[in-house]
């Protein structure tokens, strides 16, 4: 024998409550049907200098996040009881970044996007809850079901109890520029929302507070395409939020 194989290197720490049977991820993964082009588009800072892309810094840790805890939901009044959500561990500021949301960086569209079939491993991301568009124009999307990072918990506002009546999504979905990546990488990530213009008080520091759940818009299309799934009637949903890659088109 000329050398020992060197052994693996051990797991990093993962998030509390994180599922046994979810790899989870510190980078992305890549779905192995990306063609050069596809990775090109992904690694091409989109050139409109007045709309820049929020960029996540370099020094941005990988693993864990701190500000959240994923915590498993056990009100009956919730309408994802029985399931989880992302929670805050120290008052968030609105605009500021939760987390950057990781999973496998796929094709959008058929055939490997997998609409109305699925790819040879018999997976189909057109089934996926956890699948966003990160760039439609260039036919890439993100999905978390399979393997992630805490992000892949974050909730939709819709129907959850909140104090005094329902909540209100207090963050939102964004695509960035991840430059802790070679030449730097679009990718998705959760952000507290801004506070409004005329936002007084403690809503203008304050977007999630310490223990409030982190919630989005999924976007009208993803529970839209949910009740035609389940053959019923679309209820017409108030139409905000437009990432969830069942929103029209994907
Ligand atoms: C991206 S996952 C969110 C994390 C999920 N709760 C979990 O524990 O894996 C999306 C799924 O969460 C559930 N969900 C999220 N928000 C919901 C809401 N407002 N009402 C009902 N179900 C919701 C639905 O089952 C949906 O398909």
């Amino acid at each position: 024998m000329i050398g020992k194989a060197k052994a693996d290197s051990p797991p990093g720490p993962l998030p509390i409550n994180w599922p046994a049977h979810i790899p989870y991820l510190t980078t992305p993964s890549y779905s192995p049907h990306l063609t050069p082009a596809h990775l090109r588009a992904l690694r091409t800072r989109p050139g409109d200098p007045s709309d820049p892309l929020p960029e996540i810094a370099r020094d941005l840790k990988p693993g864990p996040c701190p500000s959240i805890r994923i915590i498993p939901i056990t009100d009956p009044g919730h309408p994802a009881n029985g399931q989880a959500g992302l929670f805050a561990t120290r008052d968030l500021a609105p605009g500021e970044l939760v987390l950057p949301y990781l999973g496998e960086i796929h094709i959008g569209t058929p055939p490997f996007g997998s609409s109305g079939g699925s790819d040879a491993s018999g997976y189909d991301y057109a089934q996926s809850d956890y699948d966003l568009w990160l760039d439609r124009d260039a036919d890439l999307a993100v999905d978390a079901a399979r393997t992630g990072n805490e992000a892949r918990f974050v909730n939709d506002y819709r129907g959850v109890p909140g104090r005094d009546g329902k909540k209100k999504a207090n963050a939102e979905f964004r695509v960035v520029w991840d430059a802790r990546r070679g030449v730097g990488e679009r990718g998705m990530a959760v952000f507290v929302l801004r506070a409004g213009k005329r936002a007084t008080g403690r809503a203008r520091a304050v977007g999630v507070g310490r223990g409030e759940e982190v919630l989005v818009s999924y976007g009208r299309g993803f529970w839209q395409g949910r009740r035609e799934e389940e053959g019923q009637e679309d209820g017409g949903w108030d139409g905000d939020g437009v990432v969830a890659k069942e929103e029209g088109g994907g």
